[in-house]
């Protein structure tokens, strides 16, 4: 479990998140959704312990990540494609992930063949399309076989046969009864792959809802999105005070 309680995050005069509370369950994917610049990523980053959050708290299996006691194993996430160095291969650049967190090195081999990257695993990561390297930061995610996992847009780069496993992917690992939140643009996408969602505008909570509820408040779950997330003065909101 995901616990966020009055999240909030600046940078400078840009308050980037703010005061953001909700839970993220296991056994469920929960799609993370908000315009550009909303702070989903800066949300994620808090919640991995990258970014030192001005006020609030997050917490993973009831404590803060820097006081998890085998980190890599109890959460994994990708937040940015191409972290690995580009003159190891695959195989090498998970290795390493492995014997910095305690992980056993078969657990290499297995998500290697997780992600479909067997066949290149002995290629310089360098070389690899975005789409391969999404695939290898998803490898990396699941290397500690971890309860908790968070995905930022990880659809990005892919083509359709991938956009269909990414897919697969997520719901059968909230099937084994992982906590899994995930973010992306693609709101069809979403409306396919997740069962509960929380949506933010301007580093706020907007809903924290089931992709039915909210669906069911619009046309479709995109206009229930733009309708949530039409701010004052935004092209958006002008749009709909016309239809109106
Ligand atoms: N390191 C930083 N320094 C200054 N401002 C930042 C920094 N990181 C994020 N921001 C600002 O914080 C706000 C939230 O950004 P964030 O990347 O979290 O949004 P996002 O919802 O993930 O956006 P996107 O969908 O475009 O990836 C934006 O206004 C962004 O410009």
């Amino acid at each position: 479990m995901i616990e966020a309680q009055g999240l909030t995050k600046r940078y400078g005069p840009t308050v980037a998140v703010d005061a953001l509370s909700f839970d993220v369950l296991p056994g469920a994917v929960t799609g993370f959704l908000g315009p550009n610049g909303s702070g989903k990523s800066t949300t994620m980053r808090m919640i991995m312990g990258l970014d030192r959050p001005d006020a609030g708290q997050a917490r993973i299996h009831g404590l803060p990540y820097g006081e998890l006691r085998w980190p890599a194993r109890e959460v994994g996430a990708l937040l940015e494609a191409r972290t690995f160095h580009p003159g190891r291969t695959a195989a090498q650049h998970l290795t390493a992930l492995a014997a910095a967190g305690g992980i056993a090195r078969s657990r290499v081999d297995e998500v290697l063949d997780v992600v479909g990257l067997g066949h290149v695993a002995g290629r310089r990561a360098g070389t690899y399309s975005l789409g391969m390297a999404q695939r290898l930061g998803i490898a990396a995610a699941l290397l500690g076989d971890p309860g908790v996992l968070l995905f930022d847009e990880p659809v990005n780069g892919l083509d359709p046969e991938g956009v269909r496993w990414i897919r697969e992917l997520m719901k059968s690992l909230a099937a084994e009864g992982r906590t899994v939140l995930l973010s992306s643009h693609l709101i069809s996408e979403m409306a396919l792959t997740a069962d509960h969602l929380v949506v933010i505008g301007q580093g706020r909570l907007l809903a924290d809802t089931s992709v039915r509820e909210l669906t069911a408040r619009g046309a479709s779950l995109e206009e229930a999105f733009f309708t949530l997330t039409a701010a004052p003065g935004t092209a958006s909101a002008a749009r709909k005070g016309v239809s109106r």
